[in-house]
């Protein structure tokens, strides 16, 4: 017999947003099911692996402003829980002083009055060992920033969606959603009809709203998450209080290039390049492309002389990128009851608890509790086709 029910809401996706947003309806005793097309745990979308940057450096204030909620949030899931989920470690940021990047992120900061301690060439050595500072290049360390545990938040916030009676079903995948004041949903195993629906699909977002007669404007990277290994056990690790890092942009490259600890796995180091090849994400093993590690391979002989310059762990993950790299979090243009959280562009992991909040209180017909006009989707000025 297929499975059928009804629910003030669904949620399709159950990734670190799409869980967050269950997690705050239920807690609004809404009914809500929470769909997934894979077994949980999976390592298939953009939400898995150990470790994420929580970081308060940001080049844009509203980013910023949103980081102190978010902190808030993180640390009360930590003690409703009894469960770290974080770990201080500071973020070093590094870029050309002559970047308008760089300038955009330490100005920032400073605007906001956030804790942070600039570094000159003089003592750079002295607080951050094993990291050559290019010439022409400056940095600062924002202090409050630190590690996210992903694996452990998500299976947190997942239990305590189930703790406060919602459902999740796994290994169901959504096949077809047909609009109306009534959404009904239909999945591999059942139909489900709710008064609301939250598409929270990661990289499958435009696969799911093609059923809506909406497409935005996104493209899915495929990351190669690399792992470097030092040349001295322990040299880079968290425990040695060794922060994660980001360089706006270098001699190699154009994006981001960021690291974190050693923690996750004894004596490697995470770096990765902010940018990746174009992906279908369900054909993501077939995008085979290296020159993001090229870039890495660099950037490490260069600046990290304590690693072994060769990636000795390579797993993979996928951003969703907007042209703008801002999040949408916004209802669909045609059906103000289907509410759309996407294109995170990597960076949204850590908003987590926000985002979740905000995707509710859409769903919910509330009004938002932050500023969501650089989310909005008519920034992109798509067309809908009724799918009616
Ligand atoms: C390598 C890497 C490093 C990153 N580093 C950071 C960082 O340091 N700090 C930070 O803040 N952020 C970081 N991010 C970004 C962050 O991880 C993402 O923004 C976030 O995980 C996106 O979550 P999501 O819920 O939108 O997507 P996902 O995690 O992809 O979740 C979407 C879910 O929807 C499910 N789904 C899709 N289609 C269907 C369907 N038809 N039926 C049912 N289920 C479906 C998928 O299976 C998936 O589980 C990083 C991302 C990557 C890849
Ligand atoms: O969101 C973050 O903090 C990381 C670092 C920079 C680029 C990608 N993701």
């Amino acid at each position: 017999m297929s499975a059928e029910g009804e629910y003030d809401c669904i949620v399709i996706g159950a990734g670190v947003q799409g869980s967050f947003t269950a997690y705050q309806l239920a807690k609004k005793n809404q009914k809500t099911l929470l769909l997934e097309q894979f077994l949980l745990p999976h390592s298939r979308g953009s939400s898995h692996g150990q470790t994420r940057i929580i970081r308060r450096a940001y080049d844009q204030d509203f980013y910023t402003n949103m980081m102190e909620e978010c902190y808030e949030l993180w640390a009360q899931l930590e003690r409703e829980e009894g469960v770290k989920l974080y770990r201080r470690t500071g973020l070093l940021v590094m870029g050309p002083e002559n970047s308008e990047s760089y300038q955009q992120f330490k100005v920032t900061l400073q605007r906001n009055k956030t804790p942070m301690v600039v570094l000159t060439h003089d003592n750079f050595s002295q607080h951050i060992p094993n990291v050559n500072l290019a010439p022409g290049d400056e940095a600062f360390v924002d202090i409050s920033a630190g590690v996210l545990f992903a694996d452990r938040a998500l299976r947190t916030v997942q239990g305590q969606f189930q703790k406060s009676g919602g459902v999740i079903r796994d290994n169901e995948a959504v096949t077809n959603i047909k609009p109306g004041p009534v959404v009904i949903v239909s999945t591999s195993a059942g139909v489900y009809r709710a008064k609301s629906l939250v598409i929270t699909a990661g990289p499958w977002t435009n696969k799911l709203l093609a059923h809506t007669g909406l497409q935005l404007p996104l493209e899915v990277v495929k990351i190669n998450v690399c792992y470097w290994k030092e040349k001295v056990p322990g040299s880079y690790s968290v425990k040695r209080r060794f922060p994660c890092f980001l360089l706006t942009e270098g001699e190699e490259a154009k994006e981001h290039i960021y690291g974190l600890p050693s923690n996750e796995y004894p004596g490697l180091v995470k770096i990765c390049y902010h940018m990746g090849s174009e992906t279908d994400p369900d054909q993501r093993d077939k995008q085979t492309d290296r020159s993001d590690i090229e870039i890495l391979r660099r950037y490490v002989t260069r600046c990290l002389p304590g690693l072994v310059p060769e990636p000795a762990v390579v797993e993979s993950c996928m951003y969703t990128l907007t042209p703008d790299r801002h999040f949408v979090l916004d209802c669909h243009p045609a059906y103000s009851n289907i509410v759309i959280g996407a294109g995170f562009s990597g960076h949204g992991f850590k908003f987590g608890p926000v985002i979740g909040k905000l995707l509710c209180e859409l769903s919910l017909g509330e009004m938002p509790s932050n500023d969501l006009s650089p989310f909005r989707i008519r920034r992109f000025h798509v067309k809908t086709k009724s799918a009616l």
